[in-house]
């Protein structure tokens, strides 16, 4: 279009030049022409000039004599109009018209194309009569008073008609008085034709030039134009090639910057992708994770990932077959939102759909437009919205969706949220490991505990047993060297037992043993005083003490707590009821102390207590 208007502009303004140098041309052979012509006419004005000062001259002299020739008679019209020498010579009179004709015979003779003629409207001689342009210069001059002179070229500009006006002077009324001639009227005029062949070789010859010139030009100005033409055309055509590269040019950069913008956003977005994840793996592996700031951290990274307002995770409940769902939803805008189940207890359509599916679901479009009744998505008034499944080991475990960008919602959304989704599904199942985890652990502590109390005790008094009672013995008699202590190994026996067990039973005996070892329990009152049932009805005591007397004192309190007890025992004379002899040996200089040593001393003593009638403590 602009090619165009270009070369339109170029064709006017170069066919305006061309024209207005054509037209100059033209014009200055016009002058050349009209000069030529002006020449032509100066010239036939010039004759008529020479012939009219030749009439002046004669009638200056009021007409002259010349000697009478043959052919030429007296004017009847004139007075003397012949007279005779004395000499005898014959004189006519020759008048101003009569001397015109003959100057214009002469000037005419011998020259081919000339034509003189003297003549008026009312001509005297008949052979005077005017011709039509003669007829048409001298209606002229009666018409124009003022305009001496009348130019008719001819058509084929070979001659040029000229006439000139003669006034009526007085010599004339001597010949045309009768006719009612009055002094300075043009009547008559003197014609001459004056052959113009070389203005008429001339023109031909203008035309001539002119129409090579015009051809020339015209030939050279379409060769230029077209010239110009190709040139421009060319010009454009390179313009438009370098547009179109410039177009392609800028159609790739804006590609590139495009792609590039693109790998600079997936860049940041997986670096803030990493960064999250990084965030989220020391959630997990920190001290005070919990399955609500997980879900909360998922939430804010789904709408930070992918700029959205809305966040939602959904989970499907373990212990229910059907997919039953537990939502939670991160906006203050919806928290009235009540989000029971439908009425057959599934979350049908906009949030059911992954977890029915188990695909990806992405709408761009408002809600209302494609869901129109959907009581939860009405409420919601979600324009556009990206949910996914979150799939572990390929079982559906619950779905993460985003909602309500600004713009639409793309691949690289989705790829970012399904990525989250799968660290969601991971996170979630580490989190459920983990909590079975500790509640094993818990169960097993609780266990071994259990093992290891039932390991040290004796189940039917639950005393520390033999084997717990060997295993502290020497850690107390550590502990009392280190504190320099006194160390107490009380040896504790019930007195027949045998027939007590034989009178009241064995069940009897059970629960006398219980008895005993409950009494015993209650007279160790500090943590550095321990009891043991160390077989079937004998029991030890481990005591660490200031004084020695505390000790003794202890086992006396001990003996006389059973014995309080008044538990009957016919077979035990004289007191009736069960007592206890107790055997002790009280340590002070641990150089060379030893288990076997002091367990030997204690079983001496205990002995002794039982020889000298039982119900005693003996010390050694
Ligand atoms: N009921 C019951 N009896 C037990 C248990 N363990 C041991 N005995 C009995 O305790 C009795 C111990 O008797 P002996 O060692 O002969 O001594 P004693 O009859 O107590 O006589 P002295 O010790 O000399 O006073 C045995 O008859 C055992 O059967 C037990 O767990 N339950």
């Amino acid at each position: 279009m602009k090619k165009n208007l270009l070369l339109l502009f170029l064709l006017l303004l170069f066919g305006g030049a061309v024209f207005a140098g054509l037209g100059g041309y033209l014009h200055s052979q016009q002058k050349l022409i009209e000069l030529s012509k002006q020449n032509n006419r100066d010239k036939a004005v010039a004759l008529f000039d020479n012939l009219i000062m030749t009439r002046g001259w004669n009638n200056k002299l009021d007409g002259v004599y010349m000697r009478q020739q043959d052919g030429v008679e007296a004017n009847p019209h004139l007075k003397n109009g012949q007279i005779t020498t004395d000499q005898g010579d014959k004189l006519v009179k020759v008048i101003p018209a009569w001397m015109s004709r003959e100057r214009m015979r002469e000037l005419g003779a011998g020259k081919p194309g000339y034509r003189y003629n003297i003549t008026s409207l009312m001509p005297l001689s008949p052979e005077n009569k005017p011709d039509a342009f003669e007829i048409e210069a001298l209606q002229f001059f009666r018409e124009h008073k003022n305009q001496p002179y009348y130019f008719r070229f001819a058509k084929n500009l070979k001659s040029l008609d000229f006439m000139g006006a003669l006034q009526v002077t007085e010599e004339c009324l001597q010949c045309h008085g009768q006719q009612g001639y009055r002094i300075g009227d043009n009547h008559g005029g003197i014609r001459i034709t004056v052959p113009t062949d070389l203005l008429h070789a001339q023109i031909q010859q203008i035309e001539r030039q002119t129409r090579i010139t015009i051809i020339s030009v015209t030939a050279i100005a379409v060769l230029i134009y077209a010239a110009l033409y190709g040139l421009i055309n060319a010009l454009c055509k390179r313009q438009r090639a370098i547009q179109q590269l410039n177009e392609s040019l800028n159609v790739k950069v804006a590609e590139r910057t495009r792609s590039l913008e693109q790998t600079q956003k997936k860049l940041s977005d997986e670096l803030q992708f990493q960064q999250m994840r990084a965030e989220l793996y020391n959630l997990l592996i920190g001290s005070d994770y919990s399955v609500d700031k997980l879900k909360s951290r998922i939430l804010s990274n789904a709408k930070q990932l992918t700029a959205s307002p809305w966040a939602l995770a959904g989970e499907v409940d373990p212990d229910n077959a059907d997919l039953r769902c537990l939502f939670e939803i991160d906006s203050a805008l919806i928290d009235n939102l009540v989000l029971a189940p439908d009425e057959d207890g599934s979350y049908a359509a906009l949030w059911g759909h992954p977890l029915h599916t188990g695909e990806p679901f992405k709408v761009n479009r408002p809600v209302s437009e494609w869901l129109a009744g959907d009581r939860i998505n009405e409420r919601l008034k979600l324009q556009r919205v990206l949910s996914v499944p979150v799939m572990f080991n390929d079982a559906l475990v619950g779905q993460l969706a985003v909602a309500n960008k600004q713009s639409d919602y793309d691949e690289h959304d989705q790829q970012l949220l399904e990525r989250l989704a799968k660290f969601y599904a991971l996170s979630m199942h580490f989190l459920r490991t983990e909590a079975d985890l500790k509640l094993t652990r818990e169960k097993e502590k609780r266990y071994l505990r259990e093992v290891k109390r039932l390991s040290i005790t004796d189940p039917l008094t639950s005393l520390y047993n033999r084997r717990h009672f060997r295993e502290l013995f020497n850690k107390r008699l550590n502990l009392a060297k280190r504190l320099k202590l006194f160390f107490g190994l009380l040896i504790l026996d019930i007195d027949f037992f045998k027939p007590y067990n034989d009178r009241y039973g064995h069940l009897a005996g059970d629960q006398a043993l219980v008895t005993t070892a409950k009494v015993i329990s209650r007279q160790m009152r500090r943590s550095t005083e321990q009891a043991f049932r160390v077989g079937g009805e004998e029991f030890c005591c481990l005591v660490l003490a200031e004084t020695s007397e505390d000790i003794v004192t202890l086992a006396e309190s001990i003996r006389r707590a059973v014995k309080d007890e008044q538990i009957e025992h016919r077979d035990n004379p004289p007191q009736k009821v069960l007592t206890i002899s107790v055997g002790l040996n009280i340590v002070s200089d641990y150089e060379d102390a030893s288990y076997d040593k002091i367990y030997k001393a204690a079983d001496d003593a205990l002995y002794e207590a039982k020889s000298q009638g039982r119900d005693q403590v003996c010390v050694t």
